[in-house]
């Protein structure tokens, strides 16, 4: 119909959960209404519960603070993060949809080189429902993008590739660098668009950050735990870092494809250096360890599912990280109150969700 107002249904409109962990006003929203108004959206509120969160009218949304999280879980809550963003993990147990894409508060949208406002949750989409090639590289980046293929000498039996479980985002402005490299350089901004996506090679790990984020939760989800960060315990903002890298061990173990690049953001905010190293110190000293730990995790054939993936990981990570520090004890026993927190709320079908409002 010429001229029709009627808007096209985006993509995975019903398949598909915004989940923004906050412990602001979510005014950010309104730059985002046209890329995200219609989708369903999952706010988990850290933090003080008696604050109210003010979320723009015409979104349609769940908000879990605290208090809900303590209620649906009981016990189990003990597994979910407080006072730090890994709690946007418990967004992703509470959600039915096949499809999660995680951003947070200070993230706007972005300009492309040529001036245009990136969709990143459309381009998110593309690279979740388009194959990875984990197995073999290709030198001419995404092969499934328009105007590009398979380059000479990439063998025709993997050229079907593999199911691609997350597509990792990038962030222009603020870079999420570490605080002794905000430290160092805390001027510096990424200007640089890359126009790329790229598959993160089978057995090569990379950090991963949760602002900007999507995944198949169909697939991955269960591997999707942000740990124990924030209060409490002795270490924060390696929430990403460490879903990521059980992620990828996972991911690699069931031939899944992980993606990283195009789409950015516009990172707004940058995070006080003295006090992101006071949260990051520790992992900054262990991961010199526990890189190589999962470098070398092999998981058994009889795990053929995320969730057995998952606790045999947890296993491991007690018996060879426990050494290393006994929060590694608590964290694996957490990892696996994780589990039978996920399955509690997804084997059964229910969902004590809270309201929703337009
Ligand atoms: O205690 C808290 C603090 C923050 N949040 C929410 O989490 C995200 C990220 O917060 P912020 O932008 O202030 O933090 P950054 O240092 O820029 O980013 C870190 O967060 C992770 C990436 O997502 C990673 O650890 C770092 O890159 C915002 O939405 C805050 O509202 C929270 O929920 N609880
Ligand atoms: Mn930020």
């Amino acid at each position: 119909m010429a001229g029709s107002s009627v808007k096209p249904t985006p993509l995975l409109k019903d398949e598909l959960d915004i989940v923004i962990p906050t412990i602001r006003n979510l005014d950010f929203l309104e730059m985002w209404r046209p890329f995200f108004e219609q989708y369903h959206l999952i706010i988990v509120q850290d933090g003080d519960p008696s604050k109210i969160i003010k979320v723009p009218d015409g979104f349609d949304y769940e908000l879990y603070n605290r208090n809900d999280i303590n209620r649906i879980l009981g016990p189990k809550a003990s597994c979910i993060s407080f006072k730090d963003s890994a709690c946007r993990c418990f967004g992703y147990m509470v959600s039915k949809k096949k499809y999660i894409y995680t951003i947070d508060d200070d993230c706007f949208v972005a300009k492309n080189p040529s001036g245009e406002l990136i969709n990143a949750l459309e381009q998110h989409i593309k690279n979740l429902l388009s194959p990875s090639t984990p197995f073999f590289f290709n030198t001419l980046y995404d092969p499934y993008r328009e105007g590009a293929d398979f380059v000479r000498g990439y063998p025709f039996s993997l050229r079907e590739g593999a199911p691609t479980a997350v597509s990792h985002g990038l962030w222009l402005n603020i870079p999420d660098y570490d605080a002794p490299t905000q430290l160092v350089k805390p001027r510096e901004r990424n200007t640089r668009y890359v126009d790329a996506v790229l598959t993160v090679p089978k057995g090569t790990l990379f950090p991963m950050c949760g602002m900007n984020l999507g995944f198949n939760r169909e697939l991955i989800g269960p591997a999707m735990y942000f740990g124990l960060m924030g209060d409490g315990q002795p270490i924060g903002r390696y929430d990403d870092m460490w879903a990521g890298w059980c992620m990828k061990v996972i991911c690699d173990h069931m031939g899944w494809g992980v993606k990283t690049g195009l789409p950015y953001i516009w990172h707004s905010k940058a995070s006080n250096p003295f006090v992101n190293l006071k949260k990051e110190y520790k992992g900054i000293y262990w991961q010199e360890d526990l890189i190589p730990f999962f470098q070398s995790a092999v998981l058994p054939k009889e795990c053929v599912t995320v969730q057995q993936c998952y606790i045999e990981l947890a296993k491991q990570v007690k018996e060879k990280l426990g050494k290393v520090d006994p929060y590694f004890i608590k964290l694996a026993d957490a990892m696996v109150t994780w589990i039978e927190a996920w399955d509690e709320l997804n084997s059964s079908g229910e969902k004590s969700s809270n309201s929703t409002s337009k």
